[in-house]
């Protein structure tokens, strides 16, 4: 049997049945070993405090610890890195905080918005909608997969070499063809937070 794990990132989002403690926990013990705490509409002094719990449980799992938008709490309280899209900092300021140990991650919807971050110095690229979702307000065209295949394409030729995340509005049946376009990772956040058992969901995913 073939040894591999899908690579997946688990983005939290609030809902009325989970905290985002107890979100990100399943997916951890679903198997999944990175998080993206996301709280939008909500003060720093909030994200900080969720920040600190989840950075604990995700050293207890051996995970990696992102924090989308906000670049100085990630430099205060030493996350793993921060994940800036279009309307945040933009990824070179942010490197120039942080240095080269912490992971910035940037949000691509074009190949475009790829070879900006690419030369700015992002690690990684978050690269969707692929689909519709109402996780995100404001979402860009969704990509699909002819999308992805394109802009990997153009990646190729431009001889840009970065890991690449799907994200948007992704199920567990989505990812086989999704991964078959090259794309090096998935990003997902309602497909667990909606299932009946997400701990079993994340294992299902992570076992594909
Ligand atoms: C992995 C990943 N990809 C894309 C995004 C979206 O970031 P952004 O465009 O800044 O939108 P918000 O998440 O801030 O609403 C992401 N967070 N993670
Ligand atoms: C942050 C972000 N950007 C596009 S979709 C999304 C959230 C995840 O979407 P979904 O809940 O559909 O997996
Ligand atoms: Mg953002």
């Amino acid at each position: 049997m073939e040894d591999k794990t899908v690579e997946l990132q688990f983005i939290t989002h609030f809902t009325d049945t989970y905290s985002y403690y107890d979100s990100a926990r399943m997916a951890l013990e679903g198997g999944c070993r990175w998080i993206q705490l996301r709280m939008k509409d909500t003060s720093v002094d909030e994200v900080e405090r969720e920040a600190i719990r989840l950075q604990g449980l995700c050293k207890d799992y051996g995970a990696t610890f992102i924090i989308d938008d906000h670049v100085e709490l990630v430099n205060k309280i030493h996350a793993d890195g921060v994940h800036l899209g279009k309307k945040d900092m933009p990824v070179a300021e942010a490197r120039k905080i942080l240095g080269k140990e912490f992971i910035i991650g940037g949000t691509a919807n074009t190949f475009d918005d790829v070879k900006m971050h690419y030369e700015a110095g992002a690690d990684y690229i978050g690269c969707g909608p692929f689909r519709f979702t109402t996780t995100k307000k404001a979402l860009s065209p969704v990509l699909g997969l002819e999308g992805y295949r394109s802009i990997i394409q153009q990646m190729n030729e431009a001889d840009i070499h970065l890991p690449i995340v799907a994200i948007g509005g992704i199920t567990l049946e989505d990812i086989p063809s999704i991964m078959e376009t090259g794309i090096t990772g998935i990003a997902l956040s309602g497909t667990i937070l909606r299932a009946k058992d997400p701990v079993a969901e994340t294992k299902r995913i992570m076992n594909l």
